[in-house]
């Protein structure tokens, strides 16, 4: 069967993880409307609530360069389901990426879940949330 070669590059993202803690790795590849990647992985720190996902890590790499358009993001892990990304990362995707944008989660067994924004946070708190009468 022919390779997924955005599954591909999650995977090659999650060989990058700094997971001395949990030693749990997650690889992340954000793919731009310019058809450019970029890699995310968590990291982890020895204050612990200073780890960083890897989705996170994907979507804060694009922005420091400039880059604010994407096309999908892939998530992975070694989960027994397709990984599920946490609260956080659910409400920073929700404010970064489109709500239709298509985000593919994956285990390393080779199963996958197509998913988006809006369904991994519906009724997300945004920015228009903030606005006064
Ligand atoms: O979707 C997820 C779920 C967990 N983690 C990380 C956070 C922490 O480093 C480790 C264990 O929770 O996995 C991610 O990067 N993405
Ligand atoms: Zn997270």
């Amino acid at each position: 069967m022919t390779k997924n070669p955005m599954i591909e590059e999650a995977k090659k993202a999650r060989l990058k993880a700094y997971t001395p803690y949990s030693k749990f790795k997650v690889g992340a590849a954000l793919k731009t409307v310019d058809g450019d990647i970029y890699h995310g992985c968590n990291i982890e720190n020895a204050a612990y609530s200073m780890c960083n996902c890897a989705e996170r890590t994907a979507l804060f790499s694009a922005y420091a360069q400039g880059i604010h358009a994407f096309e999908s993001l892939t998530v992975i892990a070694d989960t027994d389901r397709p990984v599920s990304p946490c609260g956080a990362c659910r409400q920073v995707i929700s404010e970064l990426c489109e709500a239709d944008m298509p985000i593919v989660l994956a285990n390393l067994n080779g199963d996958t879940f197509l998913t988006s924004p809006k369904e991994l946070l519906p009724g997300a708190f945004l920015s228009d949330d903030l606005k006064e009468e």
